[in-house]
């Protein structure tokens, strides 16, 4: 008998018709996708958003059922049987249609074409009737809930970390600003030697580039803390690989000491999460790996991660440096195709840690050894390149004080260290470049369910 029912329906989703038995009632509620009329029955694939899988619904040919078509949303009822090819199938006593498709008056898709995309996401409005794409959101789901319930087995707190702030966090220039729109509110608002611009918050105010440093400020009362909030980059990219809004996993861990403790918290984190999505939603991830026509193997899942410094990774690129298209730049980082060079190389994920001072924000803790580098690294992973960058934190008063980085505001982030100070690190992974990375999605556009990027902030 199936008790499968959610409390507030009356209805079963398609997901759950595999703990059906034969001869079982079952009722459901979906949107048809094909129809096939034959002599006396017809056949109607319906889905319900809960499965990439198509569901079968047979029923006997009459007058009512030559109004259904495609994109008809139905209700049926009816006993669960195996159809000849070993799917169940519903042979259903009543079929309702509950509202019309008119798939034939202007619906951007047709129900048997592989569209691509780039055509997909010109209709954003309607990408969930996409099954490759409603197979993502699933899927996008499930990874956070499986990362939120890894970090709450491990006691971290979870932070809502503002959208709103003061600080630019990164200190790279690319806040996007935010003031009222109206005219009459700011002059209604206006203060003696506050700018009329920013007279509602008496600054400026900025989308956050980074919850870490308000993390960072928790952290100091709370022990471990994360978010997983948007971010927002005001960057001039058209790549793949950037959004203006994306989300963004963080994580400051108190009592830290050594960059190692560091990226063995991301590799087992982010292995063990992984593998616990492959249980839970194996099928989702296999449509979309197949629908970007991606390898359906993680073999990044079952080798170590190595660790090299900078000045390593530096050298291996220089001796290869005829492979590149772009330069080496010993000032900005790797490029992308830098990065992927090196993890082809070494033919596994790899932490690149001690990066040089002056390629990192203020808060990085300055090497004892080295006063050139910083304990910082980066994670590069096969397909994306950087998924992860983190940090120990600067926890000398007077280093952090003096750096000449430092924004003026922050006497708030110098104090935690003077009160009851401890030695924290964190980092921060783009969770939708987590997304490609898994499902190997070409476009960062096409894992996010809104992408904003420039020149595109539609809905
Ligand atoms: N929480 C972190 O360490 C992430 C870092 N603030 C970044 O945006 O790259």
């Amino acid at each position: 008998m199936l008790l499968i029912k959610r409390f507030h329906s009356s209805f079963q989703r398609i997901a759950h018709v595999g703990k059906a038995q034969t001869g079982d009632s079952f009722s459901v509620k979906g949107w048809i996708k094909n129809i096939r009329r034959l002599k006396n029955n017809i056949f109607l694939d319906i889905n319900d958003g809960s499965t990439s899988g198509r569901f079968q619904i047979v029923l006997p040919r009459d007058s009512h059922t030559q109004k259904l078509t495609s994109g008809t949303v139905v209700s049926a009822q009816g006993k669960i049987q195996v159809a000849p090819n070993g799917h169940y199938e519903l042979h259903a006593d009543a079929v309702e249609s509950l509202a019309d498709g008119q798939l034939q008056d202007g619906f951007p898709f047709s129900p048997k074409q592989k569209h691509p995309p780039e055509y997909v996401r010109e209709h954003l409005h309607l990408r969930s009737r996409i099954d490759y794409f409603a197979a993502q959101m699933r899927l996008r789901h499930k990874a956070q809930k499986i990362i939120h319930d890894y970090m709450d087995e491990l006691e971290f707190v979870q932070i809502n970390t503002p959208l709103l702030t003061t600080n630019d966090c990164e200190g790279a220039g690319e806040v996007f600003r935010v003031q009222p729109d109206s005219e009459d509110l700011l002059k209604q608002m206006s203060r003696p030697n506050v700018p009329l611009d920013q007279s509602y918050f008496d600054h400026k105010v900025f989308l956050t580039v980074s919850g870490q440093l308000h993390l960072e400020a928790m952290s100091y009362g709370l022990g471990n803390t994360y978010t997983m909030a948007p971010a927002f980059r005001a960057e001039n990219s058209k790549s793949p690989l950037h959004l203006a809004e994306f989300y963004m996993f963080e994580a400051e861990l108190v009592h830290l000491k050594h960059l190692e403790e560091l990226s063995g918290f991301i590799e087992k984190m982010l292995k063990t999460t992984t593998n616990r999505l492959i249980e839970t939603s194996g099928q989702d991830l296999q449509f979309c790996q197949a629908s970007a026509d991606a390898k359906q193997d993680l073999p990044w899942l079952s080798v170590p991660w190595p660790v090299l410094t900078y000045d390593e990774a530096l050298d291996t690129l220089i001796k290869h440096k005829e492979s590149f298209t772009t330069p080496i730049s010993q000032n900005e980082g790797f490029t992308k195709e830098q990065e992927l060079f090196l993890v082809a190389h070494c033919k596994a994920p790899i932490f690149v840690i001690d990066w040089p001072v002056q390629q990192k924000p203020f808060y990085m803790k300055v090497s004892e050894s080295n006063p050139q580098r910083v304990h910082a690294l980066d994670l590069l992973m096969p397909t994306v390149g950087e998924l992860c960058g983190g940090s120990l934190r600067e926890d000398d008063v007077s280093r952090l004080s003096s750096h000449p980085q430092l924004p003026k505001d922050l006497a708030w982030y110098v104090e935690l260290r003077k009160f009851g100070g401890v030695p924290t690190g964190g980092f921060g992974m783009g969770f939708e470049r987590y997304l490609q990375l898994l499902t190997g999605v070409k476009n960062i556009r096409d894992v996010i369910p809104f992408p904003r990027y420039p020149h595109s902030c539609r809905m």
